[in-house]
């Protein structure tokens, strides 16, 4: 039996976001192109579903050819797995503090370069806008983000942010909280399950930290459709697990309900 609504899916290279077990997301984090490359074999021996690519750690950001250079070179090494391209912010949790131009412009020499296959746009950013309509003229589907590193909003404001991302256009709509105590995970994963209901898109939410954890690994009961884990290294994020602990844990936790 289903624990809830069978939601919409996006199937991006065969992957199906939105239907069975969460699909397991590794970040690529290192600053340098070699360590990228290296980390993108050891993905590739892994059962790792996706990758995202922090393009806002790599030491080439600004430098339109060299992240082209890389995206390529990420694209083969990973094989058929769905690429993740995510130029993060600083005020959102990134390294980068860009431009409105230079970030669109990042995600438009991304999405024009044939190598990724979707990528993340902060719904919020002056340029959102802009970057999901060329993300679109090129049929990479965009997911929305939002992050908030000190709080978690209320139910109804973490809804209502959903719903704006859906709103703006968003493929898939993802929030990232930060938890201060366990109710604020159950607010989390309350509106997780709420939205689901209804939603029109994937949804992609996560309760931040060690307290948030327990909301990387329950997407499957509360409605959403993957999770960031660790291969080797601290990851992107607080709170990010060790991506064959995650697994098991979906596994466990998924037993019975698909
Ligand atoms: O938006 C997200 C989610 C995330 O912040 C997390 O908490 O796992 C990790 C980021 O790399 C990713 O872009």
């Amino acid at each position: 039996m289903s624990a809830s609504r069978q939601g919409p899916t996006l199937t991006v290279r065969g992957v199906v976001l939105g239907q069975g077990r969460p699909k397991v997301i590794v970040p690529l984090t290192d600053a340098h192109e070699a360590g990228l490359i290296a980390a993108a074999r050891r993905i590739a021996a892994s059962p790792v579903d996706m990758v995202e690519w922090r393009v806002d750690r790599f030491d080439g950001r600004g430098n339109r050819e060299r992240v082209r250079r890389v995206a390529a070179r990420l694209r083969e090494t990973i094989g058929d797995r769905p690429l993740l391209f995510t130029p993060r912010t600083q005020d959102e949790g990134g390294e980068w503090a860009p431009s409105p131009d230079a970030y669109r412009d990042v995600v438009a020499d991304a999405c024009a370069g044939g190598d990724i296959d979707l990528v993340d746009v902060q719904y919020l950013h002056p340029a959102a806008r802009r970057c999901i309509e060329t993300a679109h003229a090129h049929h990479v589907p965009v997911i929305a983000s939002s992050h908030d590193f000190q709080a978690t909003p209320a139910l109804p404001a973490i809804m209502d942010q959903l719903e704006a991302m859906q709103s703006a256009g968003a493929d898939v709509c993802k929030i990232a909280v930060m938890p201060h105590k366990p109710e604020d995970v159950a607010t989390l994963l309350a509106a997780t399950a709420r939205a689901h209901e209804t939603a029109r898109v994937p949804l992609l939410t996560m309760s931040m930290g060690a307290l948030g954890g327990i909301s990387r690994l329950a997407g499957q009961v509360f409605g959403s459709c993957a999770t960031f884990a660790t291969l080797g290294d601290e990851g992107s994020a607080p709170g990010q697990m060790p991506l064959d602990e995650v697994l098991a844990s979906l596994d466990l936790i998924g037993r019975g309900l698909a």
